[in-house]
């Protein structure tokens, strides 16, 4: 065998990584409205937000960049660039007002060493100025200003004379019962003083207040906000239920009120993040007595409501409560004025004759009509692509937009203008446009195909044996991404990812890490084991209760079959993964033992047992395991038995591979607890494992020095233990 062509030498994976992560990814795009010019041409701005990684800065940095579009009514007739990229600093929330004629802008900013929140709002018509700056923070009316996807929102009222967003309640400042007053200050301020200061509680300095949970800490009591911008005046909405947390709220037809989703508190707040199994319903507030009406039936759980252009129609994404954190969702209408609500797409079971799998997303694009009011658009995983369907709302006919390349994501859809991101394992992202009728791609600037690197999907049939009975012939799908020219045949190192969840996907789009692996000479096999989103709700819950087994045999079998093609060395396989993905990359290397080289972790679930208790998502670890989660009860003793030996731990006594742990300090969803008891439990057996401990990350272990200083570490353990320097 000719010895493998991998880069080895520190310096220059750094440099090739360095170089990869130049190129940002799209996160948003808004189109300006209709402007004739002067010779009579129509046009529209677009405007658009990237991200991207700066290495030196250690910050993931936004910058906009604009675009110009002339169009008639049917086609666009020309577009281009106007204007460089501009870095984007402090905006925390920001929307253009519906006419296009303001922009509000949610800002962080420090003043004299402390952190403050600014509403700020620019006129563009005739002005061009910033026009107000209100001090959110010196109102005092509530705390910091919500801006995750899960709750935040900033939106404009259809008048655009009010503004409404998410904030955390005011809390009255915790005092110490030994708090002194200085007698002078006590008997000068009445009461209405106090009130007015900051009122203060003594004894709930040390009170716990639950929060949402992984990557939501420290959001515990949502209110809806709204400033009245003629008067520059902020009010907490009243009427909202005390027992749920209210989030992606607009208002209401005729701006009578608000609509928003609302999470439910009990029993406990559970972890909402990957999480839309959350008993939660849709709910409208009317403004002037604060009377609050459940639009939904209260016993599913709900998200992303969008109102219809002609403002008669809400479409909404529906689930069911516990089960299987991700599942494949019903898109339901609400009318506004009939107060009846249809299922405009059903669940799928397995995926229809025309190819559709059902629908996959915790969101839908923040503007997902037609002009007309009758489609609506959705992205979502189909199979191992993220698709661009398009729903028609009178029928429930679902009908796919896109060629049969990469993955499309629905930035925006303005009077029937898509704008698209558009990317794949070999292109990083780039925007594209259409104007619905004729549905031809327009590409904003080159798209940069990188042609050193191929991929491809594979389809899997399980073998008989491995074939569920309750769920019998489903199959599963890989990707496959390894270098176009195979230098030298049969010595190509693998390295094997499973996806985390177990239910999640990943679908061919631009993957920063696996790219950078397959520039250094590897290939990797990215798995959709059975579980996966994007192959019906059968597949999915073909996994519950065999977590461990069904998943940990379709890598394997993946692996096997892609082994038999001559280009790859079955001495040289390594296994990566994180979350759910680190519990298969360790049950792997637990029962398939020396086959696998080299094994990195990241946050891994090793033991369901002694996760439940710890983990924000306690039913994960019950459901997964195959059992019904009640919230009020400990679990059977048999139940905590499955658990156990459902888990890696249990195999961890057969493992010879060398481990690379990752763990992340402030890791709410899989403790680092669990990362350290399969840490120690190699220890005491001398396998060689290493543990590295990221201060300040969370679960998903994201912050540019973790993810960056994580890539370099994987990949030299990786080489260190294939044996490839
Ligand atoms: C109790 S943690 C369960 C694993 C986790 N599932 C949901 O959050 C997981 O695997 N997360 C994935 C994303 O779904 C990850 O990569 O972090």
């Amino acid at each position: 065998l000719h010895p493998p062509s991998v880069v080895t030498n520190p310096e220059e994976i750094a440099k090739l990584y360095r170089e990869l992560s130049l190129y940002p990814s799209l996160s948003r795009a808004d189109v300006g409205p209709v402007i004739t010019s002067q010779y009579g041409g129509k046009y529209s701005n677009i405007y658009t937000e990237w991200s991207q990684r700066d290495l030196e800065r250690n910050e993931n940095v936004k910058f906009c960049r604009q675009y110009i579009v002339f169009h008639d009514d049917k086609s666009l007739v020309y577009s281009g660039a106007s204007g460089n990229c501009t870095e984007i600093r402090g905006e925390v929330l920001s929307k253009d007002s519906p006419s296009g004629e303001m922009k509000a802008v949610v800002r962080e900013c420090t003043v004299k060493g402390e952190e403050k929140q600014f509403l700020e709002l620019f006129v563009y018509i005739t002005k061009n100025i910033k026009m107000k700056s209100i001090n959110l923070t010196a109102l005092k009316k509530h705390g910091k200003v919500y801006e995750d996807e899960q709750f935040g929102c900033l939106v404009w009222s259809h008048s655009e004379t009010h503004l409404l967003y998410v904030a955390e309640k005011k809390r009255p400042k915790a005092e110490s019962f030994f708090q002194m007053v200085p007698p002078e200050l006590s008997s000068s301020i009445d009461e209405e003083e106090t009130t007015r200061l900051d009122r203060k509680e003594t004894g709930e300095q040390f009170a716990y207040h639950e929060d949402w949970g992984e990557a939501l800490v420290n959001k515990s009591c949502p209110v809806l906000c709204v400033l009245d911008i003629e008067g520059d005046n902020v009010s907490v909405l009243e009427g909202v239920p005390d027992d749920i947390s209210p989030g992606q709220a607009f208002w209401a037809p005729g701006d009578t009120g608000v609509v928003f989703v609302g999470w439910w508190h009990e029993p406990f707040r559970l972890g909402l993040k990957f999480c839309p199994n959350r008993r939660s319903s849709l709910f409208y507030v009317d403004l002037t007595g604060g009377k609050c009406e459940q639009l939904s039936s209260g016993s599913s759980a709900v998200c992303s409501p969008r109102l219809s252009p002609d403002q008669c129609r809400i479409i909404y994404l529906e689930c069911s409560v516990y089960g299987p954190h991700m599942q494949c969702s019903k898109l339901c209408m609400y009318d506004w004025y009939t107060k009846k609500t249809s299922v405009v797409v059903d669940e799928v079971k397995r995926s229809k004759e025309d190819g559709f799998a059902g629908i996959y997303c915790s969101q839908l694009s923040p503007k997902c009509w037609s002009a007309d009011s009758q489609r609506v658009l959705i992205s979502c995983p189909q199979r191992s692509r993220k698709d661009l369907l398009t729903v028609d709302i009178s029928t429930g006919s679902v009908t796919s937009l896109t060629s049969d390349i990469g993955s499309w994501c629905l930035l925006n859809i303005e009077r029937d203008l898509m704008v698209v991101s558009c990317s794949s394992p070999n292109c990083p992202p780039y925007l594209v446009l259409d104007s619905q009728e004729k549905v031809v791609w327009v590409t904003l600037e080159g798209s940069q195909m990188l042609p050193d690197i191929g991929w491809q999907i594979m389809t899997f049939t399980p073998p008989p044996e491995h074939d569920n009975s309750q769920y019998p012939g489903l199959d599963f799908e890989a990707l496959l991404i390894k270098p176009k020219e195979v230098k030298a045949e049969g010595n190509l190192p693998l390295i094997v990812i499973p996806h985390g969840g177990p239910h999640s996907v990943i679908v061919a789009e631009w993957i920063l890490s696996s790219s950078v692996l397959c520039s250094m000479g590897f290939a990797v096999l990215l798995v959709n084991y059975r579980g996966s989103l994007g192959f019906g709700q059968d597949n999915i819950l073909s996994l519950l209760g065999n977590v461990g087994s069904q998943d940990v045999k379709d890598v394997q079998f993946a692996v096997e079959s892609v082994l038999k093609n001559g280009d790859f060395d079955g001495q040289k396989v390594a296994v990566s993964g994180g979350s759910h993905g680190g519990f298969l990359a360790c049950h792997l290397i637990g029962q398939h033992p020396g086959f696998y080289k080299a094994c990195v972790a990241r946050n891994p679930v090793t033991n369901l047992a002694s996760m439940v208790g710890s983990t924000d998502i306690p039913d994960w670890c019950v459901v997964e395991a195959g059992y019904d989660y009640s919230p009020d009860c400990l679990p059977e003793p048999s139940v905590w038995e499955q658990m156990l030996n459902k888990s890696p731990i249990k195999h961890v006594t057969q493992v010879q591979t060398p481990v690379l742990l990752t763990l992340g300090e402030d890791d709410k969803r899989v403790p680092n607890k669990q990362g350290i008891e399969y840490y120690k439990a190699l220890k005491a057996r001398q396998i060689p494992v290493r543990l590295l401990w990221y201060p300040g990350n969370n679960h998903s272990l994201s912050k540019v020095d973790a993810e960056s200083d994580g890539f370099m570490n994987i990949a030299l353990w990786i080489i260190q233990h294939l044996s490839l320097r």
